[in-house]
């Protein structure tokens, strides 16, 4: 295999023009984050919030000037709106009429018109966090909310699948982006932007940059609450996501054994470090409950997870059964609280989806990021 420098990348995005300034992008400080890997190479360049889509052209450019470079095996370039003013001065998105983040440190920029925000996180991967956070969406949903679905797992997005939605979305404006919707909520995933055979390569500010624009770049409307699938573990993305946005509180998602190896206690950990309430914890996959007759195993000691929170000073939202009609329904595209409404288990996501928009619309006080959410 023909092996790729990360000098020649350098070279060739040497020779893309930012045709504002009239120099290479290089030579401008534009470019940042820039991997190189076995031939795939990843890079994010920074324009002036401003430009947005206008400097499409730009990363276009870069994108077919590494391309061009002999064993190049794939490129992802993504723009980053540079924000140089420090947190707290007049950015355009900053305190849109509907609560800020009144801590004592800096204030965060909420993202206009949506009330809420809430992160779905697990301690590691294959938790089940996805499934209950589309669940959970398409719960608040049911119970009347304005929802959107944020799926923060640049690495894996998995919303395109579970929510059965295909294609782009589309930019009317040419500078944001319109968020894709289905069975009545918004959701916007790298999965609609990246081609599903692009091996996703990220470092820490690509990640920042990545999230930020599927945030703030997106046509979100006016949202009761925006349900932030995050990537799995308690690394750059969460911090990220934490740090510079109000949340209204953490969700965490957790196996029974996880909750016994302590890592959900990790996910928990890192939000109260960034001090982001954590509403609670759901234990998913919590007991086997047989397809055929209905009989129910507790496989993993169930029941832990239960007093582990009461110990750990968190509430317990609720339990989800390792059933193989959520894991289809997930898989179809047609998750279980709108294809079986009915059933137990969406009733149980709808319970859980109640008690978190119990807590968060109930989140006033002299506490420190609760957003003011006015119930309609
Ligand atoms: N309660 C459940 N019953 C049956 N299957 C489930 C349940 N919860 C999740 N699954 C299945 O387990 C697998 C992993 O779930 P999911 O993708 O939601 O986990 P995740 O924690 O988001 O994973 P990752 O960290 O890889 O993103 C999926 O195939 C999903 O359908």
């Amino acid at each position: 295999m023909v092996q790729v420098s990360e000098a020649q990348v350098l070279d060739a995005l040497k020779s893309v023009i930012d045709p504002e300034r009239g120099r290479d992008i290089v030579g401008l400080g534009m470019l940042s984050g820039l991997v190189v890997r076995d031939g795939h190479v990843a890079f994010s360049i920074e324009v002036d919030p401003k430009r947005g889509a206008q400097a499409e052209p730009v990363r276009h450019a870069a994108e077919k000037a590494v391309e061009a470079i002999p064993g190049v095996l794939s490129v992802t370039a993504v723009l980053t709106a540079h924000r140089a003013a420090p947190a707290g001065q007049a950015a355009p998105q900053q305190g849109h009429g509907h609560g800020h983040a009144h801590g004592a440190g800096e204030q965060k920029a909420m993202v206009p018109g949506v009330k809420a925000i809430v992160a779905v996180a697990s301690g590691k991967g294959g938790v089940g966090k996805s499934t209950t956070a589309v669940n959970l969406a398409l719960g608040l949903a049911a119970n009347g909310q304005r929802v959107g679905l944020l799926d923060a797992d640049i690495y894996g997005p998995s919303m395109p699948r579970m929510l059965g939605i295909a294609g782009r979305p589309g930019s009317p404006d040419g500078r944001r982006l319109e968020p894709m919707e289905n069975y009545g909520i918004k959701v916007m995933s790298m999965g609609f932007l990246v081609a599903e055979d692009t091996p996703m390569i990220w470092r820490g500010p690509m990640v920042m940059s990545a999230l930020q624009q599927m945030l703030r770049d997106v046509n979100w409307g006016e949202l009761d609450v925006l349900v932030v699938d995050m990537p799995p573990g308690t690394g750059d993305a969460q911090l990220t996501m934490a740090q510079s946005v109000p949340l209204a509180g953490a969700v965490i998602v957790s196996t029974p054994q996880d909750i016994a190896l302590l890592d959900a206690r990790k996910g928990l950990n890192m939000f109260r470090r960034v001090d982001v309430p954590v509403l609670g914890i759901v234990e998913n996959m919590s007991y086997f409950c047989c397809p055929n007759c209905g009989h129910r195993t507790d496989i993993f000691s169930h029941g832990g997870a239960k007093r582990e929170a009461e110990q750990l000073g968190m509430e317990f939202l609720g339990e989800i059964p390792l059933h193989l009609s959520i894991r289809e329904t997930s898989d179809q595209g047609q998750p279980i609280v709108v294809s079986q409404p009915d059933s137990e288990h969406a009733k149980a996501y709808r319970r859980i989806a109640a008690r978190v928009w119990e807590k968060i619309s109930g989140a006033t006080g002299p506490s420190r990021a609760a957003p003011r959410i006015v119930v309609q």
